[in-house]
Order: C-alpha cells, then structure tokens, then sequence
C-alpha cells in the first residue's frame, strides 16, 4: 500500500492510496521541527481512528520544504521499513522533464500537479493551485513542465496588509457582498477577493495568448472552490490534483 506524502509550506497532508482509491487524508500543520516519533504518534492515531488497518510498503513524497524531508525519511524508515521516492531528487523519474531555464529548481509540487493534470486531460493545460502562494503550472502539448507563474498567496496576501499596516487586522479570506467596502474588513476582502478573481483571470487570458492556442485552466487547492462559485475561472475543479500526481509519478517509477 502507497502512503503519498505532500508537504507545502502551510500543510502536510499524508494520503492512503490502495491502487484504486484513497483510504483516507490526514491533514497537519508543515513544522520542519517534528520529529519522524511525533509523525508517527500523529499518523498512528488517526489511521486507528478511522478504522484503517494497513500494510505501508511504499512511500512517495513531495515537499517544498526541503528541511521537513529528513525527519521524514527517518519516519519512513523507522516505521515502515522502506526507502521513499522524493520527488525532484534524481532517483526519482519523472513521466516528462521540465522544459526550463538551466539550474531552476522547480517546486516539486508544480512537477507533481503537472504528472497529475496530464494523466487525467492531455496537454496544453493551465494548472492554477491555491496554497501559500498561487502557482500557475503550464503544460505543453506533449505532457512537460515549460514554466509559469508565482503569485503571492490568498491568505498571505492579507496576513501581509495586516503585518504591515498598524490598522489593519487580521482578516479571514470570504466572498465580499459589494465591490466597495462600508467598513475596513469589507475593503481589505474585496480588495483581495475581486484582484484575486481578475488575476486568475488575466494571467491565464495572457498565457493563451503568449501561447496561441486554448488550453484547458484547471483549479486545485482549498480555496478554488471559493473563487470558482463566483466566475467560470476554471474548466475542471480538481481537490485530490497533488495527490493524484503522486500516484503517476510512484506508478512511473514502479514500471521504469
Ligand atoms: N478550504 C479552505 N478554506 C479556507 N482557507 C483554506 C482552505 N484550504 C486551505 N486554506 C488556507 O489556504 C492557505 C494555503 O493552504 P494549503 O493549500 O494547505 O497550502 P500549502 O499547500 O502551501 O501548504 C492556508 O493559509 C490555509 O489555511
Ligand atoms: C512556489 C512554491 C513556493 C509554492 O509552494 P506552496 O504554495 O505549495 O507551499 C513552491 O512551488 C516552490 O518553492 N517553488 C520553487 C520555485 C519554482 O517552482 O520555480
Ligand atoms: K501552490
């Protein structure tokens, strides 16, 4: 049984897959500090919990935050007596290389989301992916990684009016009734719920156009549903897209 592992700077989320589904998605804060112990206390409880008795023989991870990768390699080993595959480390294959400017290091997760969209739709895709910065992954035609776009975060695009400005609090993202806000939470929402809409929108209008030629926009991450209810941003709305592409790359890996 695969345990897949995807660690983003804001959240861990470890995944059960049995060969055709998920068992179960166990969700914790990213802490570089937690030890492999503290991984397994954690993960230990909460696979009982659920009733979910289970073999671990492999292990596939992707984090973009390099420091958590050792305790995690310790607790793989440890516990379940295996070696993980790390994706963006050399011994682990890729479906398709990226197509970038020599020496960049791409996140492992947009590597991840990339195998993933490309199994389930073809090419010529835009993967937009919410977490703590929104990511836009552009595939080509052939399945490869040939770049994209970093965008500061929803959430800390608001955590950051309110570290910087004296007068602003701390704000939870939420779809703002008006444009024009009648109180200082109302203006700090719509401010960065309706720029977040229209970047979406005028990142991927500008990525067709560079390209020229139609590609499908594809959404991930917690908050695209929130985003999706408002504007036909995206054609698909995908909420297992990182997980799914851990599945291929482990699957690519296994055959190869
Ligand atoms: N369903 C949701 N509703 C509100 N906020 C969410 C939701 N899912 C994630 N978030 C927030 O979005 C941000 C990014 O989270 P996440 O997608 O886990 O990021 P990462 O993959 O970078 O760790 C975090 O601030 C998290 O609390
Ligand atoms: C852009 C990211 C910070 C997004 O990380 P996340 O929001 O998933 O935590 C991550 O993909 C990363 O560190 N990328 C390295 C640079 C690059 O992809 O070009
Ligand atoms: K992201």
């Amino acid at each position: 049984m695969l345990l897949a592992i995807d660690c983003g700077n804001t959240n861990t989320v470890f995944s059960i897959w049995d060969g055709e589904k998920f068992l179960c998605t166990l969700r914790t804060s990213t802490h570089h500090a937690r030890t492999a112990d503290a991984y397994f206390t954690w993960y230990s409880t909460l696979v009982k919990h659920y009733g979910i008795d289970v073999e671990i023989t492999d292990v596939i991870i992707s984090s973009t935050v390099p420091r958590v990768v050792f305790n995690l390699r310790v607790f793989t080993d440890r516990f379940f007596g295996c070696r993980p595959l790390v994706v963006g480390k050399p011994e682990c294959l890729l479906p398709r290389e990226p197509r970038v400017d020599e020496g960049t290091i791409v996140g492992p997760d947009r590597l991840v989301n990339t195998a993933g969209a490309f199994d389930r739709h073809g090419g010529d895709l835009i993967v937009v992916d919410f977490g703590t910065a929104t990511t836009f992954d552009v595939v080509s035609k052939d399945g490869n990684y040939i770049g994209g776009v970093i965008a500061p975060g929803v959430n800390l695009s608001l955590e950051a009016l309110h570290m910087a400005a004296a007068a602003l609090p701390h704000v939870d993202i939420s779809k703002p009734q008006k444009v024009v806000g009648t109180n200082t939470v109302a203006c700090m929402q719509s401010g960065v719920f309706w720029g977040y809409i229209g970047l979406v929108k005028e990142i991927c209008e500008r990525i067709k156009a560079e390209r020229e030629r139609e590609m499908t926009v594809i959404g991930t991450g917690g908050l695209a549903p929130l985003f999706a209810e408002t504007e036909a941003l995206f054609d698909v709305l995908e909420d297992d897209l990182t997980m799914h592409g851990l599945t291929v790359i482990h699957n690519h890996n296994k055959e190869g």
